[in-house]
This record gives structure tokens, sequence and C-alpha cells, in this order.
């Protein structure tokens, strides 16, 4: 792997999340990230699930999640300033104000705050609508010498948002989730359709477990710029690593250059 050249190994933690149980759900992930940054194959970026400080105790929300993010983001700060690894927080329930976002943010390797997303489009099938607020602003940040790109669960049903994200430098898209059975086909469809349609990397982390009558499958993908999959979880907790090479992005837009090829003033009725 050429770390100079856009290599970066990226390490997915598929984990269970205790609905409405914060404390067990800090520790899992302490111990989590901890175990991930110990391996023989350390890994340069961590991502971690959807909302995995409260799972969707939605009814209880306000009172569970995490006020401004201060308990989330002074622990991922650490992690990153401790360990030197990227650390991608999954998202969280953060309370600002009298409002709960789901939030995800991203902490380079000092530790320092590069990016913060809130999931855009909320999901109304689990009623998310009524008990969280939407975020009004893509998530873009630097990864080393590159563009990132943030985006939650529900919002890889929406392809403007990531060829946004695209065309704003994006070589490479995050994406956490709690999305659940049956779905499994359109999780990993869709995924891969955005992969191959914008030509990146995406790195996507999903929760594993039960919670209530929900059932989460896990199957966390890392996928290539050709739509390859480079791995893919099981159903159970486990860490996924895989090198990158952003450098790929640039290869395979010059082969296919489906960016200078698009026509975007023709794209209307
Ligand atoms: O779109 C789906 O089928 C699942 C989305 C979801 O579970 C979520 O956004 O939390």
């Amino acid at each position: 792997m050429n770390k100079q050249n856009g290599g970066l190994r990226v390490a997915a933690l598929q984990i269970h999340v205790d609905a409405g149980e914060p404390e067990l759900n800090f520790q899992r992930v302490q111990s989590r990230l901890q175990e991930a940054a110990s391996a023989d194959i350390k890994p340069d970026v961590i991502i971690l699930p959807e909302m995995w400080n409260t799972g969707y105790a939605l009814d209880r929300i306000g009172e569970l999640a995490d006020p401004e993010g201060e308990r989330t983001r002074t622990m991922l700060a650490e992690f990153s300033r401790e360990t030197g690894i990227h650390a991608i927080g999954g998202s969280i329930a953060e309370k600002k104000q009298d409002k709960v976002f789901n939030t995800m943010y991203a902490f380079d390797r000092e530790g320092r705050l590069a990016g913060e997303y809130s999931k855009m489009h909320l999901f109304r099938l689990m009623q998310e609508e009524k008990h969280l607020a939407a975020g009004v602003q893509p998530g873009l940040f630097t990864l080393e010498e590159s563009q990132a790109g943030m985006m939650i669960c529900y919002d890889i049903r929406f392809p403007e948002l990531a060829r946004t994200l695209a065309l704003a430098g994006a070589k490479v898209l995050f994406v956490p989730a709690e999305w659940p059975k049956p779905r499994l086909h359109h999780w990993r469809s869709l995924l891969i359709a955005r992969a191959i349609e914008n030509q990146m990397y995406v790195v996507a982390c999903n929760r594993t477990g039960i919670s209530g009558e929900t059932e989460f499958f896990g199957h966390s993908m890392i996928i290539d710029p050709w739509g390859e999959v480079l791995a893919e979880g099981g159903e159970e907790e486990e860490i996924l690593t895989v090198d990158i090479d952003l450098a790929l992005v640039d290869e395979v837009r010059g082969r296919i250059p489906v960016f200078e090829d698009r026509r975007p003033q023709l794209y209307r009725l």
C-alpha cells in the first residue's frame, strides 16, 4: 500500500447497539476502538455505525441524546490524538438546544474535528421525522490530501446528495447505518450504485443485533470505484479491514470520463 499516494487502511466496526443504553454503548465502542487500534494491521481510518450512543430509543431521545455531542467528541478526539487514527464517529443522537440531530463527526489523526454532518433525509418508516431534526448542510471533509463525503443510512436512497459530494471532490463516501432486515438487497444495490455512478469508494458500516422488533443484518461493505465489493461483513459483530487506494478514483474517472460527459444543462423537461 502506498500511503504517500492515497493508500489508506480503513476499518468498519460492525457492532451491536443497545437501544436506550448510552453507558453500555460507550463502553462497547471504547473497547472496540482500542481493539481495532491495537490490531496487527492498524487502520488509518475507523468508522462506527449510525446512532451508536442511543440506538433508536426515539421516544426518550431528548433525554438520552448527547448535549452538543460533547461526550462523544471528547472521546473520539482523544482516541484519534492518542492512536493517530482518523475517527469517523458513526453518527450519534446529538442534542442542540431543544432539538435532536442524527450527527456524524470526522476527526483527523491529531484529534481535530475535520467535519460534521447531520442526516438530511429522515426515515419516516421509523418515524424519525417525529423525533429528530433534519440537517441542512452536506458533509464534506479533508481526509489526508483528499476530499471525503458523509451520508447516513436512508440518505443513500438519494443519489443527488452523493453526486453533489462527488462534484465537490469527494473520492470516498462514509456511510454509518442502522439498516434493518429485510432490505438487504436495497442496501447492497444502493451502495454499489453510489460507488459506480460516482466512481468513488464507499465505506459503509451497519450495526448488528436486535432492538425490540427490529433486526439488523450487519453486512457492512467496502466498495471500490469500479463497484467491486472489497469486503462485506456477515450478520455478527466484526471489524472489517481493507486497504484502499484513492489514486484509483482518478484512474477510473480517467478511463470512463463520466464527470466530463455529464450534460446537466439537458437534464430538465
Ligand atoms: O432506507 C431504508 O430502507 C432504511 C433506512 C434506515 O433504516 C434509516 O435511515 O435509519
